[in-house]
C-alpha cells in the first residue's frame, strides 16, 4: 500500500539504474558506477546542463537542449528548470529500481 512504498522510499536511500543513454549523460558529468540515488542523477544532470553550456546565460532557467543527447532523452527543444514534469516522465522512462 501507498504508507509501505512511502516508509521504504523514506527509510533508505533508493539506489535506481539508468537505462544506457541516461547513464551515458551522466558519466559525462563526472558520474562513476550505474547506480545512483534520485538526488545523485538529479545532481549530475544539472552538472551535465553547466558543463555543456544549455542554459541561457540571460534567462538562466531555460535549458536549450535541442541537438543535444539530453533534448533526445527529453523528446524536447527546451524546458524551464521551473516546470520539472517532462524531467520526470523521461526519468519514469529511463530509470530502474535497482536491487539494494
Ligand atoms: C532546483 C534545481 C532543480 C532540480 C531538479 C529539477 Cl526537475 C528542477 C530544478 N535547479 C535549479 N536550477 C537548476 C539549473 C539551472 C540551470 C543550469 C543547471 C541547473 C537546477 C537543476 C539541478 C540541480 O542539481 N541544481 C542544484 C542547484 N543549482 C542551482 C542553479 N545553478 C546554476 C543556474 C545557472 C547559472 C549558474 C548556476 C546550478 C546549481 N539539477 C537539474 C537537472 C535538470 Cl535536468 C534540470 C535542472 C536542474
Amino acid at each position: 500500500a501507498a504508507e509501505n512504498t512511502c516508509r521504504i522510499t523514506l527509510g533508505q536511500a533508493h539506489q535506481v539504474r539508468p537505462r544506457l543513454p541516461l547513464l551515458r549523460i551522466l558519466q559525462a558529468a563526472g558520474a562513476q558506477g550505474d547506480t545512483f540515488t534520485l538526488k545523485e542523477v538529479m545532481h549530475y544532470l544539472g552538472q551535465y546542463i553547466m558543463v555543456r553550456q544549455l542554459y541561457d546565460k540571460r534567462q538562466q532557467h531555460m535549458v536549450y537542449c535541442g541537438g543535444d543527447e539530453l533534448g533526445e532523452l527529453l523528446g524536447l527543444e527546451s524546458f524551464s528548470v521551473k516546470d520539472p514534469s517532462p524531467l520526470y516522465d523521461m526519468l519514469k522512462r529511463n530509470l530502474t529500481a535497482a536491487a539494494l
